[in-house]
């Protein structure tokens, strides 16, 4: 993601809240919410933004979805819209759950066990669905830009970016010195980033935002002094929108986020393939192993960790200098790959932290996340990534 990229997201996410900060307030600070349903569709709706330039009313058609008569006051076009935003973003759900069952099953197993078949033939129709969707997507882009003319500016987005690059109407400041790129790309290759971008930057940082309320819901004074440092870096003014600026400031924040992560690490795993034999652990590996490395046992690992188990974000704030956490600060270059590493690092890694950051920030300054529950543990599944299941909460004003 380019600096361009970054600074709209900030921008978007300030805008997004206020939407979404409305329709919460309609419901009351007695509404008992189901945080992660509403973090999807914040998270989706950013995605689908920066991938595509327009909105998907993913919170839009959640909100409705919920206060059924409201559909009521909509016409048929608004309402198809809506639907067409929730079959969209339940596809994407689904697609991705779905992932693990073509990772799990064979190929026979799929095609012949009675019950698994009907499962992958769903989810077959599913990713139909889904791939139809975003080709669509591609060819009313490529039509309207063909039919805007030459003189008129493009928008800035993902979509637009892939589609002229390297032809005559090309957005692209930067030009990629590698020959073989020096073409306009397919309607394929373009599908395929816009795809890993849409599911790569839903459940993420989803995910991360929920299990981040759920910790502080557990560590009120983790989150008195979370707020102390909102408060000390935005001031009284509870409306002011978040800069950049600002989230650079937040190192308590990147803190408590950093050791949340380490407790309960969405992607768990990250995966390598070896291009040549290569030696590993005292074994020597033949071409084309496929390695999965749990980097959530790393994250918690006693040799490298102080006191692993325990809750405690003063292991990543200022830690160089601390005398209490030596071993973090002599080991967390390899043992905390949050983002994974090399050439296929997270390409989303500052998109999700600046919506993380800004998400924070916007409900903690002014509200409180209540969770219904203080028993329940953290409810969530391991399929490809840590997925939370449920978290129920109220929002409810911040006491002062
Ligand atoms: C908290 C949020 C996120 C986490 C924890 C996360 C984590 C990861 C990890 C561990 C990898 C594998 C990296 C590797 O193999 O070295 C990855 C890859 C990827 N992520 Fe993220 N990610 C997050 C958000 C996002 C967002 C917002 C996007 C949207 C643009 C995104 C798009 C991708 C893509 C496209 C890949 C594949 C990159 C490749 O294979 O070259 N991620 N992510």
């Amino acid at each position: 993601m380019t600096p361009s990229f970054n600074r709209q997201a900030v921008e978007w996410t300030n805008e997004l809240w206020v939407e979404m900060e409305s329709y919460l307030n309609n419901l009351g600070e007695h509404y008992e919410l189901d945080f992660i349903k509403w973090m999807r569709r914040f998270t989706n709706e950013m995605i689908f933004k920066i991938a595509t330039g327009t909105k998907n009313d993913a919170i839009a058609s959640y909100y409705n979805m919920l206060i059924n008569d409201n559909k009521n006051s909509l016409n048929d076009k608004e309402n198809e819209k809506l639907n067409e935003s929730k079959n969209f973003i339940e596809s994407i759900e689904t697609y991705l759950a779905g992932m693990f069952y073509f990772f799990a099953f064979n190929n026979f197993t799929r095609n012949y066990v009675p019950f698994i078949r009907g499962k992958a033939k769903k989810l077959l129709k599913n990713k139909d669905y889904l791939f139809d969707k975003l080709y669509t997507i591609i060819k009313e882009r490529r039509t309207e830009i063909e039919n805007t003319p030459l003189d008129q500016p493009l928008r800035h987005d993902m979509l637009t970016s892939y589609i002229t690059a390297n032809t005559s109407r090309d957005i692209n400041a930067v030009k990629h010195a590698d020959v073989d790129l020096l073409r306009p790309m397919t309607d394929k290759e373009i599908f395929g980033n816009i795809l890993e971008a849409m599911l790569g930057g839903t459940d993420t940082t989803a995910n991360f935002i929920c299990f981040t309320a759920y910790y502080l819901g557990h560590y009120p004074e983790v989150k008195q002094r979370l707020r102390q440092e909102f408060d000390r870096v935005l001031g009284n003014d509870l409306t002011r929108p978040i800069t950049n600026k600002d989230l650079d400031e937040l190192e308590y924040c990147d803190a408590v986020t950093k050791e949340v992560y380490r407790h309960s690490p969405i992607a768990f795993f990250v995966g390598r393939l070896n291009a040549q034999k290569d030696k590993v652990g005292g074994y020597e590996w033949p071409e084309g192993t496929t390695f999965q490395m749990l980097v959530s046992a790393l994250m918690k690992h006693k040799d490298y960790w102080t006191e692993p188990e325990k809750f405690d974000p003063d292991r990543f704030y200022r830690v160089e200098e601390s005398d209490k956490y030596l071993l973090e600060k002599k080991k967390m270059k390899n043992t905390f790959p949050i983002f994974g590493g090399g050439i296929r690092i997270c390409p989303g890694r500052k998109l999700a932290i600046i919506e993380l950051k800004c998400l924070l920030i916007l409900i903690y300054r002014k509200y409180d996340i209540e969770l219904v529950d203080m028993n329940a543990p953290l409810k969530y599944n391991s399929d490809f990534i840590n997925v939370c299941t449920e978290l129920k909460v109220r929002i409810k004003p911040r006491k002062f």
